[in-house]
């Protein structure tokens, strides 16, 4: 089993209860970056609000990590991925996803996206859908057992695709010495909008951390 991902039951019970403390004031932030991309109110509610949120930062700064989450926060098993912008639990970029393991190695997740990710009106935009493949697609990775580093993502721009309700799916194709190779896919309700292959590479001299478990 892949360490990295997997939690010891205590950690698992803390991960909860952390999840269930983190996870609204994620979510309240993400309700917060929408009302701000849309909100037709006064200006003096706007200041007001500004002024609010200053102080409300503050307050959630008064003890911090000193640098990002990955590497100062030294999280245990799936507390790890709280930082990702895709699937952070602490991360309000992330949209975010819940990624599903099929026993057949598939890594999928049906997945809502907003107006914060809006590129072409009413689209996402395409970098957010290579930022969510490269996730996924590394995720597939790390579910055969192997590790790497995106080395090239190619993505293919079938259609646009909507905001709204959407699905991921990657799957690894083949593994050759340190290369995984990797193809995956968003689709919207019509099917797929965007194709996705890519490489993932162990750096040269990297050891996977399963090899000393
Ligand atoms: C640090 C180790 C891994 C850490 C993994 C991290 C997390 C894993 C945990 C959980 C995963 C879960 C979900 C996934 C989550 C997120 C996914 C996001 C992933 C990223 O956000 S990741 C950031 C963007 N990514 C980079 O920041 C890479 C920068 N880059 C490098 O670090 C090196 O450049 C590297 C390592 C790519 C290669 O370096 P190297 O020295 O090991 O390679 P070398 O020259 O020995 O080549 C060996 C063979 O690969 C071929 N080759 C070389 N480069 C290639 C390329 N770019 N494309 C296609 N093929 C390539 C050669 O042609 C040769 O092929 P051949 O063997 O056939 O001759």
């Amino acid at each position: 089993m892949t360490r990295y991902l997997e939690d010891t039951a205590t950690e698992r019970l803390e991960a909860d209860e952390r999840e269930g403390l983190y996870g609204p004031l994620a979510e309240a932030v993400r309700a917060l970056v929408d009302a701000s991309i849309r909100t037709e109110v006064d200006d003096h509610v706007i200041r007001q609000a500004t002024a609010d949120l200053e102080r409300i930062a503050g307050h959630l700064r008064a003890h911090q990590l000193p640098g990002s989450y990955g590497v100062h926060s030294e999280a245990p098993g799936r507390r790890r991925t709280w930082g990702s912008p895709v699937i952070g639990v602490r991360n309000p970029i992330a949209p975010p996803l819940t990624l599903q393991h099929a026993p057949d190695g598939l890594v999928w997740s049906e997945f809502r996206v907003g107006t914060a990710y809006e590129g072409p009106p009413g689209r996402l935009h395409g970098g957010m859908a290579a930022l969510i493949l490269d996730h996924v697609l590394g995720e597939a990775v790390s579910a055969s057992g192997h590790w790497g580093l995106t080395g090239t993502l190619t993505l293919r721009y079938r259609r646009g695709t909507p905001l709204g309700r959407l699905r991921t799916e990657a799957r690894i194709d083949r593994v050759e010495g340190r290369k995984a190779y990797v193809v995956g896919s968003i689709a919207d309700d019509e099917g797929i909008t965007v194709e996705a292959e890519a490489i993932f590479i162990l750096p040269k001299g990297y050891v996977h951390p399963d090899a000393t478990a």
